[in-house]
């Protein structure tokens, strides 16, 4: 099957069981899904058993190849990843993190993966940043600098771990944007977003994790519905639709004002 498939995933730390054989649906090449869900309901831990980075049990198979059994090498050049934080204490400047990026796909030229990577920093309006140490970056910055290293390889499947948390709202678009385009082009994109709004905006799908398991799968229609969201986050919530179709979600009872 083409396409991504997670089945019966289960992590656990010590005793605790995080993720209890959590299936998502079959996610197809075109699409941006968009994992929500409380605060430690194991959307991380989710992406990262998806990237082969967290030791679980269950399948993942991407184009009906199972990603656990892959060479490390011939994995990194189909996924994708960007964390929720860059590590700290990279002595890199921003082009040389995203050089060794586009390496752990393979060799290659110099001069060929100088080329790639600026290109793709062009891509992203931060070629400005090039010659930037990551530690004199501010999160926002540095946030940009994670995704180029995620896309330089021109990954298959992305997988993105709150990616526009640290962006203002016109780098927010811009990166949501980009993902949608990448998805266009035939790619799987995966994200943890947890602003409701943007998620109603951008995912063609939204699944909902609950207590290390799918709750929810549906269009953003089928999933922000107040029933849901009571389910989930223990809120009371207004769906609204805005002049142009767009669903909004507000956040109504005792702790927040009114609107
Ligand atoms: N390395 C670890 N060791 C022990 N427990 C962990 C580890 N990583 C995650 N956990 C636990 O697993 C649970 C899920 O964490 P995870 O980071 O996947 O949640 P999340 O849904 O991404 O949360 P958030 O929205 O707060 O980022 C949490 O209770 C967390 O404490």
């Amino acid at each position: 099957m083409r396409g991504l498939l997670a089945r019966g995933i289960h992590v656990r730390f010590g005793t605790r069981h995080v993720l209890e054989g959590l299936d998502l649906p079959p996610l197809a090449p075109g699409e941006v899904t968009v994992l929500a869900g409380p605060n430690a309901a194991g959307k991380s831990t989710l992406l990262r058993a998806i990237a082969q980075l967290q030791p679980h049990r269950g399948e993942v198979t991407l184009d009906g190849e199972n990603l656990a059994r892959m060479a490390a090498q011939a994995r990194a050049r189909l996924v994708g990843f960007m964390p929720q934080t860059l590590p700290a204490g990279s002595s890199l400047v921003a082009l040389e993190s995203v050089i060794a990026a586009l390496r752990a796909g393979g060799a290659m030229p110099a001069a060929q993966a100088d080329a790639t990577a600026m290109a793709v920093m062009e891509k992203l309006g931060i070629a400005a940043l090039a010659l930037e140490p990551l530690s004199a970056m501010s999160g926002g910055q540095r946030q940009m600098v994670s995704l180029a290293q995620a896309i330089v390889r021109d990954p298959r499947l992305l997988l993105l771990d709150e990616p526009t948390s640290a962006l203002d709202m016109a780098r927010q678009v811009r990166l949501l944007s980009e993902l949608r385009r990448l998805a266009g082009e035939g790619r799987i994109v995966v994200a943890v977003l947890h602003d409701l709004a943007l998620a109603a905006q951008w995912a063609d799908r939204i699944v909902l994790l609950h207590d290390g398991r799918t709750h929810a799968v549906g269009t953003p229609e089928e999933v922000l519905t107040p029933a849901l969201l009571a389910e989930v986050y223990g809120v009371t919530a207004r769906v609204e639709r805005c002049s142009r179709g767009r669903i909004m979600v507000l956040i109504d009872g005792e702790h927040a004002p009114a609107c």
